[in-house]
């Protein structure tokens, strides 16, 4: 393993391996030119080649250092010519052992657990999947696999018409988002570069400034942007239903073999060492039932626990993986409310606290599309379907195990917290700053007055000291209250995300500025230690009001 960081282009192509991509299938309609760019149906295989489209005059606007030094990258590669080049979309500087085409993949949509096929312009679903994620590298660094995506990297077989863009301001958000993320202790896809184009723009809906429409009043034209997202796959449930879909469709004579080879994949990309390769095929289906479920349980306390709500939760959007991936519709709730969305279009049943209902309707949708693989074994059926009736238990086990760390309590206390949500939810609490304040273990109810969108009421007060007593009281008989503090100060994080600090930064970026953007990363890389100073002032503070319904802030119709 090296430890000199990567400096040049050359070597770090050196690091392609394609090994894992080798046991898939490319669509077998395709040229191998990857000049495929115009939407068509894709009847099967496991990927079209596909060349992403530059963006014309590409210039650096951030890059993640902490992923690059995970990476072995050198800082100054993002800098380096080929190299951002490659990351603004343009392939043909691939060398050996590099390919000189990328890849895009089709998947299938669930909602809430319902298919959908009306989103496929073919109405058969054959024409839907990555219309802008074009992934354009597997290698390996530091002994670990990696895939590299371009977001926003021009139009693909799947693109349905539309222009396969990303917007500078959505791609700001998903690279700060992403890191921000990890940051958190979120299990995640990380971000690798940020590149803007000084030549082309896309036009989007959006609000006009100061608007407070629910949807978007103008068209607003905004530089095109290429953000490049890391993961050990980009593997959605919504992938292995649509070749599940097929065999059930009995679509075509390889379909059921397709669809082995793609959890195959899943389990190498994504699994591998935690399961045996010895192992039968069908045990090792279960293994993955297992631990998908648990990776996908513990994520959703994650998000809960950090206040993020995804917003668009469907099986599409759902990493097999166990990660959270796609940051467009995503927000993180300021002031209390379990029914926070921030998409106009995402609904109450992806808001806030109904994400573990989404995660179990998704998980649902992954049981379905691996059973055919153990149709012939009744015994490992029974064995799936046991696991995916236990999701919603083991789904609360975790959630209550995660309040109990957010409040410091050795052992769960289901009654407490949601007496402690109700009196946040009355008081207008600020969710990051009412944890960050109960961190400290207060005495009394004034010491939490920052984190309340209005003054407590005489009765308000007296509910709160009553909770703070029984729960300190709690504590107390458990341990040490300085160790607890600072437990809890690891959980529950100083600052977060809010959408209005954020906004300036793409609007400054479109201007070529891009100071704010490294100051939101230098403060989002350590989320659980409080901001001093100026920067205190900046970002641990409450929403305020003029923000409060305004479009585009407080809420978006448009995320691409
Ligand atoms: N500008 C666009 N051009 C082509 N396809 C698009 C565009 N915007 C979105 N899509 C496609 O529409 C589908 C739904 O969009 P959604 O917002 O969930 O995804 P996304 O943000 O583009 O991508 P991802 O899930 O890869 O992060 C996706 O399959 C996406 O590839
Ligand atoms: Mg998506």
């Amino acid at each position: 393993m090296s430890t000199t960081p990567i400096t040049s282009f050359a070597e770090f192509a050196q690091r392609a391996d394609y090994s894992l991509l080798e046991s898939l299938q490319p669509d077998p309609q395709a040229t191998l030119d990857g000049h495929d760019h115009r939407p068509r149906q894709v009847f099967s295989g496991h990927y079209v080649p596909v060349t992403p489209t530059p963006l014309p005059v590409p210039a650096y606007l951030a890059h993640s250092p902490s992923l690059f030094q995970e990476l072995g990258l050198s800082d100054s590669l993002a800098h380096d010519e080929a190299f951002l080049r490659l990351f603004s979309g343009d392939i043909s500087v691939a060398r050996q052992p590099m390919r000189p085409y990328g890849w895009a993949t089709g998947y299938a949509l669930s909602i809430y657990g319902a298919e959908y096929i009306q989103q496929c312009p073919f109405g058969t679903g054959n024409g839907y999947g990555d219309g802008r994620a074009i992934s354009v590298f597997e290698g390996v660094f530091n002994g670990q696999r990696w895939e590299l995506q371009l977001k926003g990297g021009g139009p693909t077989p799947y693109c349905r018409g539309a222009d396969g863009r990303a917007v500078l301001r959505s791609s700001v958000r998903e690279f700060l988002a992403q890191e921000f993320m990890h940051a958190l202790g979120v299990p995640t896809s990380r971000s690798l570069t940020l590149y803007g184009s000084g030549a082309e723009t896309v036009r989007r809906p959006w609000y006009a400034p100061g608007s407070t429409s629910f949807d978007p009043d103008v068209l607003v034209d905004n530089p095109a942007a290429i953000t490049t997202r890391v993961a050990p796959s980009f593997l959605r449930v919504g992938q292995l239903e649509l070749f599940a879909r097929r065999v059930r469709r009995q679509a075509h004579p390889e379909a059921l073999n397709e669809l082995r080879l793609i959890v195959a994949h899943l389990i190498e990309r994504n699994y591998r060492p935690e399961i045996d390769p010895s192992l039968a095929f069908g045990d090792q289906v279960l293994e993955l039932a297992g631990l998908f479920r648990t990776r996908l349980i513990a994520l959703v306390a994650h998000w809960m626990r950090v206040g993020f709500c995804q917003g668009n939760f469907n099986s599409d959007n759902c990493a097999a993986g166990g990660y959270t991936l796609d940051y467009g519709p995503f927000g993180f709730c300021e002031r209390f409310d379990p029914g926070f969305q921030p998409w106009t279009g995402g609904g109450e049943h992806f808001s806030f606290f109904n994400q573990p209902l989404a995660a179990g309707a998704n998980y649902q949708m992954f049981w379905s599309a691996v059973r055919p693989l153990l149709a012939d074994n009744s015994e490992a059926l029974a064995q799936l379907d046991s696991i995916r009736d236990g999701f919603a238990g083991a789904m609360n086990q975790e959630l209550e195990a995660m309040w109990a760390r957010k409040l410091g309590l050795a052992t769960p206390d289901a009654a407490l917290v949601n007496e402690l949500l109700e009196l946040m939810l009355r008081s207008q609490a600020d969710y990051t700053i009412v944890f960050r304040k109960l961190s400290e273990i207060p005495e009394e109810p004034s010491a939490l007055q920052q984190a309340f969108y209005q003054p407590l009421s005489a009765p308000l007060a007296a509910q709160w000291s009553d909770w703070l007593r029984r729960w300190r009281d709690q504590l107390s008989a458990n341990g040490d209250l300085g160790e607890t503090s600072a437990a809890m100060q690891r959980v529950n994080p100083a600052i977060t995300w809010r959408e209005w600090l954020i906004a300036p930064a793409y609007q400054q970026a479109e201007q070529g500025d891009t100071s704010l953007i490294q100051e939101l990363q230098a403060v989002f890389s350590h989320p659980y230690n409080a901001p001093s100073g100026e920067l205190a002032t900046t970002y641990d503070r409450l929403k305020p009001r003029e923000f409060f319904n305004a479009g585009g802030v407080s809420h978006y119709s448009c995320s691409s």
